[in-house]
């Protein structure tokens, strides 16, 4: 396998945590909660924060809230907030709320696109063709998701070069991004390289995310692994949250205080106040009454108190 060994100087890491984080609670969580969590995440210095996704509300109750959370969270000036956006029903909501990127999300696996959004890959692209469009037009940025990149619920392996061509189809829509997940967290290191190296045959590496969800407790090695290759753009959640509703048993995105305690690490840039990440996680653990699942964050607290 060839891959570069220098780790980059600079990561991103985009908080997806009041989005990914909370679509899967079983609470319904109140707007005011949730535009007190985005706007604590923007304040520790995110430059993306996931806020909302404009779905069926039928689909997945908890982002029932989103057109209000859009609305009413004060903006914090250089923090690009992202919405995803299924199909034009989901694209008009996401522009009247103010969102600036869209994210439209598929997958590598045809059960799970099935399970997930109703319809095939290739439906999908064909709806997300408006969407990309109208996004040019309206000045937005646009990224792309591609979910069970790393293997699928259902269908189990998935094969590189499907990935390679649904990164593809994704760039012949214009993504600005790309984002390649691990929905249910199965990836482990090496496999990471190989699926980022297959998709950095069709996209830019340097716009390509990693995705990780923590399910086998691979996620930061997974990271670390992307880095090797040439990775720099990472997602996280606070405290650990989420889970797909659509993956059973996955459990939540790689949590972002632990992302952040490696990159300080390794001397790498995140522009990311730690200490406010832990506060904003035990915020939202406490008002989901439970504990949070970041070994970082929870690490930190238990420090502050002596
Ligand atoms: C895609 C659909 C809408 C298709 O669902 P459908 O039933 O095939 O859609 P439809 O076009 O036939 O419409 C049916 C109903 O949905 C409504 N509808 C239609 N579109 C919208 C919309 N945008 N916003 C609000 N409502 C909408 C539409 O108005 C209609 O309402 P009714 O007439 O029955 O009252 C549905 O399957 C859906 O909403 N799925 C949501 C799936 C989802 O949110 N999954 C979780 C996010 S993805 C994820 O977590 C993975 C990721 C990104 O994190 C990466 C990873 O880790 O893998």
């Amino acid at each position: 396998m060839t891959h570069q060994s220098a780790l980059p100087a600079k990561v991103k890491i985009v908080e997806v945590g009041p989005r990914d984080g909370l679509q899967n609670e079983k609470e319904a969580l109140s707007a005011d909660v949730k535009v007190d969590l985005v706007e604590r995440l923007a304040r520790a210095g995110f430059v993306n924060v996931e806020a909302a996704a404009f779905v069926s509300p039928k689909w997945v109750p908890q982002m029932a809230t989103s057109a209000e959370v859009l609305a009413r969270i004060e903006r914090r000036p250089g923090t690009i907030y992202s919405a995803l956006v299924p199909n034009m029903q989901g694209f008009e909501a996401a522009l009247a709320g103010g969102a600036d990127e869209v994210v439209v999300f598929g997958a590598a696996s045809e059960a799970f696109s099935q399970k997930n959004i109703n319809c095939s890959i290739a439906q999908s692209i064909a709806r997300f063709e408006p969407v990309a469009r109208a996004a040019k037009e309206q000045g937005l940025r646009l990224r792309g998701s591609i979910s069970t990149a790393f293997g699928c619920p259902y269908q189990g392996e998935v094969p590189l070069d499907t990935v390679g061509d649904v990164v593809a189809r994704m760039r012949d829509l214009g993504c600005d991004e790309i984002d390649i997940a691990d929905t249910i967290g199965v990836s482990t290191a090496k496999k990471t390289q190989a699926v980022m190296l297959r998709a950095a045959r069709e996209f830019p590496i340097a716009q390509l995310a990693g995705h990780f969800h923590d399910t086998y407790g691979q996620a930061l090695a997974n990271i670390y692994a992307a880095m090797e290759v040439g990775v720099a753009i990472f997602h996280s959640s606070v405290a650990g949250l989420g889970g797909c509703p659509y993956a059973k048993g996955a459990t939540g995105n790689v949590a972002t205080e632990d992302v952040l305690y490696l990159m300080q690490g390794l001397g790498i840039e995140t522009g990311v106040d730690l200490d406010q990440v832990v506060d904003a996680g035990l915020f939202i653990s406490q008002q989901l009454g439970r504990k949070s699942i970041s070994r970082a964050g929870n690490a930190i607290a238990a420090k502050r108190a002596g």
